[in-house]
């Protein structure tokens, strides 16, 4: 988007705090006042001290004391209104980007790292926070100041101010040149500390894999590249600032010399006073100083609405709601799904089909195992079926009703997940248990956490069901996290279950508690599983073999057997491994 745009919008989340930047207007304008009276004053004091009117004395230090704490009181609210605007406005903003992250297609989430995303919540925001306070006012009150200072001056001595206001289109101009330049890095910058960000993100939270395949130079080798990159448009941003600065530097000096030069040979000729004169080389610091700070605010204007258009894309992507959907209520029943002829292509590209022709009718309180080989589709057809992806041929129906015709959240309604691995979000074992079902009392909260085997250790933990569970379940062991999330889908009570086995053993004891738990809670439910284990296909009412996006076989345990096929290849291979791991158990 071009930076004009991105600016509006930003304008728009300030236009909330507008009582605010009336605020911060009239205490910049009394700032300003402030600065031009300090040149007056000087004229003043040089005047009456020239012409040795010491009387005025007690006058003139009675407004200096007056100049002096409006200075100050200007100072303090200048620095407290404008942080609290830059927070407001970086805290809506903050907020908006979660509310419509949460509300995301699944496609953006599975092409960006969360890293990136993360960095959009944090270096991008902050940046934007910069611009609506600092550096907003500052674009603000420097022309202004400039301007008041040349209407002052034009007073004073006319053929001065113009040769003094010379230096206002030289300092735009550079500004110009170097303003581009620093958009551009500093969008390559904040795509650089995205990257830097995701990486960070994948080691730390791997800490126990990098320590036993002993990755730590490897990785501290690539991150030092990350760092580099970083550091090294980091270095680029300082030189075309430092450049910048330079340019403005020199155009500064050289005016104020000419300017000053030429107030000097006025006053010898007598043409000029010498309190005009002060005040004259006060006023112009004023006129000068701002168009010198111009060029580096106009970057940094730049580089932050270079982060703004990174939070706006978030916030841009298409949604799956128009509002954040109201919290679910699980449907209490159904009698059929009703899968049609359904193709999936993830790229949309018909010829990159990842799901072919997929047909199969589930009737309520049936079991359907999905098994086949690894990236044969199981797991995309799950998508499809919570409606995290749509078709691109075919439809999938619940009693007689696509997810359109019902609407997405309650088409969701309709189900439960109990992921491979086990989610649990930073909080208590509580408020994770009821995320299946937030209006359920605590005596339907033991019930659950009783059914999935979980009760008698939560009881043990020093605070029970209000134990913090730390940052994704870290304080929990692997079945522990397991039985708290299928507690979670048996409060949710929703008819349909789709459940992706472990494919990571437990050992003996622990297994048996998660399986003993799932059991529980596929009972009374219709259940679709991605199948790891022979004892649940053995008993599956359908089972389907997916090879490449394609059902290749579909039917039961022994009639699929007896076929010879693609199933008995997979179960005895299965057979065998399951063998081997009583042996290795025993
Ligand atoms: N987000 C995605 N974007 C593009 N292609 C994808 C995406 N997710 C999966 N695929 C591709 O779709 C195909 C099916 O993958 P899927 O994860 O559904 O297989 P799977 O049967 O669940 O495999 P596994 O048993 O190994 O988990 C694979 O070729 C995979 O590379």
């Amino acid at each position: 988007m071009k930076s004009k745009g991105v600016f509006f919008r930003l304008l728009k989340y300030m236009g909330k705090y507008k009582l605010l930047y009336a605020g911060l207007i009239m205490t910049m304008l009394a700032g300003i006042a402030l600065d031009l009276s300090v040149a007056w004053f000087l004229s003043q004091i040089t005047n009456a001290a020239v012409k040795f009117e010491i009387d005025r004395w007690p006058t003139l230090v009675a407004i200096g004391a007056i100049i002096l704490v409006g200075a100050s009181l200007t100072s303090f609210f200048d620095t407290y209104l404008k942080q609290k605007a830059s927070v407001k406005v970086r805290n809506d903003i903050r907020l908006d980007t979660m509310d419509h992250a949460l509300r995301l297609h699944q496609d953006y989430y599975d092409r960006t790292h969360t890293g990136d995303l993360l960095a959009r919540f944090t270096s991008d925001n902050q940046a934007v926070g910069e611009a609506a306070g600092n550096i907003v006012m500052g674009l603000l009150r420097n022309p202004l100041l400039a301007l008041c200072a040349f209407i002052y001056l034009l007073n004073i001595h006319w053929p001065l101010a113009l040769i003094t206001i010379c230096v206002g289109p030289a300092m735009i101009l550079t500004g110009k040149m170097f303003g581009e330049s620093m958009r551009i890095k500093g969008a390559r910058l904040q795509e650089a500390m995205g990257r830097g960000t995701s990486y960070l993100q994948d080691v730390l939270g791997a800490s126990v894999l990098y320590k036993i395949f002993g990755l730590e130079k490897k990785i501290s080798k690539q991150y030092r590249q990350f760092s580099t990159d970083i550091a090294e448009i980091e270095q680029s941003q300082g030189k075309t600032q430092g450049a910048a600065g330079a340019v403005s530097q020199v155009i500064a000096i050289a005016t104020f010399m000419i300017a000053i030069l030429l107030a000097g040979y006025f006053v010898a000729k007598g043409s000029l006073e010498v309190g005009a004169m002060l005040a004259f080389i006060q006023l112009m610091n004023y006129l000068v100083n701002p168009f010198a700070l111009l060029p580096a605010l106009w970057s940094s204007m730049q580089q932050a609405l270079a982060g703004a258009d990174r939070i706006f894309q978030v916030i841009d992507a298409p949604k799956e709601y128009a509002e954040l959907p109201t919290p679910s209520r699980a449907k209490s029943s159904f009698s059929e799904i009703d899968v049609s002829s359904v193709g999936f292509s993830y790229t949309g590209d018909v010829n990159e089909l990842a799901l072919h022709d997929i047909r199969f009718r589930v009737h309520a309180g049936q079991t359907v195992a999905i098994v086949g080989g690894s990236g044969g589709g199981k797991s995309t057809l799950f998508k499809l079926l919570l409606g995290l992806y749509a078709p691109t041929a075919g439809t999938i129906e619940i009693d007689g009703k696509d997810r359109g015709a019902i609407g997405l959240r309650e088409y969701r309604d309709y189900f439960s997940l109990v992921p491979q691995e086990s989610v649990l979000f930073t909080g208590s074992i509580r408020d994770n248990i009821l995320d299946g079902n937030p209006t359920a009392d605590d005596e339907q909260m033991f019930a659950a956490a009783k059914q999935a085997n979980a009760y008698d250790f939560i009881m043990k933990l020093p605070e029970g069901f209000d134990t913090e569970i730390g940052e994704r379940g870290s304080r929990l062991s692997g079945g522990q996290k397991q039985r708290i999330a299928i507690a979670r889908a048996i409060l949710r009570d929703a008819p349909i279950l789709l459940l992706d086995e472990a494919t990571a053993a437990l050992d003996n004891e622990s297994e048996r508690l998660v399986q003993d738990a799932l059991s529980r809670l596929m009972v009374g439910k219709t259940t679709l599983v991605i199948a790891h284990r022979l004892s649940t296909v053995q008993h599956a009412d359908l089972i389907l073999v997916m090879e490449h996006g394609k059902i290749v076989e579909k039917g039961k345990h022994h009639a699929l057997l007896a076929a010879g096929g693609r199933y008995q290849e997979l179960y005895q291979a299965q057979l065998m491994n399951e063998e081997q791991e009583t042996l290795v158990e025993s």
